[in-house]
């Protein structure tokens, strides 16, 4: 179902949803800090969905343990490290890994452009290392709030060539697009694309407002556009891509099973949809699964998914010249 004559992208990942259960393991020992088990088996269900959450905000409980284990910089660098090598093990190609620096630095108060630093560093070297393609979305955590949000804006901002997107994530319900126009004001003038989480646990409105306020031209998720016809035919026109996460959709019951969910729909409308994992360490789940056993699931066809990949390319924040030297190498393969 992997067209191997096209390249593999996974768009929506976040880096600090995919620490390894070893990988926290072995830091809660370096560290010397307390974990709720001190075995792979014990720890799983601690750190990776067993069955699906009642909602989104008890699902993101779920990456806490991991962060928790971020105890220096050299931490940070490690994940960010893993993260490239699990990519080029998942048959990848090229990923836009996510990130919320402010999250990953809160437990043991490091310094969160710091974090950003080591995070960078640690792509950078696991993308030459295992020969994978990357770019980084930073991300504000807006379950924070508005003051969390800036100082993670700052901290990015600091490294801003390092950075090629700015997106918003966590609690959509709490926090609405509305309190964060000055943070997405300021993204923008850096020269930052944005993609913004919308439309998941809020409805369409929230996915109008991240395009018409916050200046989205990509949406995480997305799944709410369903119930809005005029912002169907919107997306589709103006070629906003929706990064789908299927599996994610059902386990934190954004969409009761998959074969109610939207992204056939939105493929059968024109709109620019790909398949991508979200947090995959903590949905144990990979991009393989999610095309091979996800994706039928949702009821596409090998046509569809075949079109669902050539738009994870197609929507990457890359340029056209970029896009066809990646097509080149993965064809010439
Ligand atoms: O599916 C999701 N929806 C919304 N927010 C998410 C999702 N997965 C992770 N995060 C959020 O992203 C940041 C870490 O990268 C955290 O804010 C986490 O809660
Ligand atoms: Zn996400």
């Amino acid at each position: 179902m992997i067209d191997p004559n096209q390249p593999l992208t996974d768009i929506h990942r976040h880096l600090d949803g995919n620490i390894r259960a070893q990988t926290i393991l072995d830091l809660g020992r370096q560290y010397n800090l307390p974990l709720p088990a001190q075995t792979l088996d014990a720890l799983r269900p601690h750190v990776q969905v067993t069955s699906n959450e009642p909602d989104l905000v008890s699902f993101l409980a779920k990456l806490d343990w991991g962060v928790k284990m971020l105890a220096s910089l050299d931490a940070c660098h490690r994940v960010a490290y893993e993260n490239m090598q699990d990519a080029a093990l998942n048959g990848l190609h090229y990923v836009e890994l996510r990130f919320s620096p402010g999250y990953m630095a809160m437990t043991h108060n490091l310094p969160v452009a710091g974090v950003v630093e080591a995070v960078i560093a640690g792509i950078r070297e696991g993308s030459h290392d295992f020969n994978v393609q990357a770019q980084l979305i930073g991300i504000m955590s807006r379950t924070f709030g508005e003051a969390a949000c800036l100082q993670e804006l700052e901290a990015l901002l600091a490294h801003r060539d390092g950075i090629t997107a700015l997106d918003l994530a966590g609690d959509e319900l709490g926090f609405p697009g509305s309190l964060f126009l000055p943070h997405f004001n300021r993204a923008r003038d850096a020269g930052w694309r944005i993609t913004v989480h919308a439309g998941e646990a809020a409805g369409p409105e929230s996915i109008w407002q991240a395009i018409r306020e916050l200046g989205a031209v990509r949406i995480g998720h997305g799944v709410k556009a369903i119930d809005d016809a005029a912002l169907m035919d919107f997306l589709a026109e103006q070629r906003i891509g929706i990064e789908s996460c299927l599996t994610s959709n059902i386990q934190t019951s954004t969409v009761p099973s998959l074969d109610r969910h939207p992204l056939k729909t939105f493929l059968e409308h024109g709109i620019l949809a790909s398949i991508n994992t979200d947090d995959p360490a903590v949905q144990g789940v990979e991009i393989g699964h999610e095309y091979q056993v996800a994706a039928p699931a949702a009821g596409l066809s090998r046509e569809q998914i075949r079109q669902a990949q050539i738009n994870g390319l197609e929507m990457a924040f890359l340029s056209e010249q970029e896009k066809e030297a990646l097509r080149e190498r993965v064809a010439n393969a």
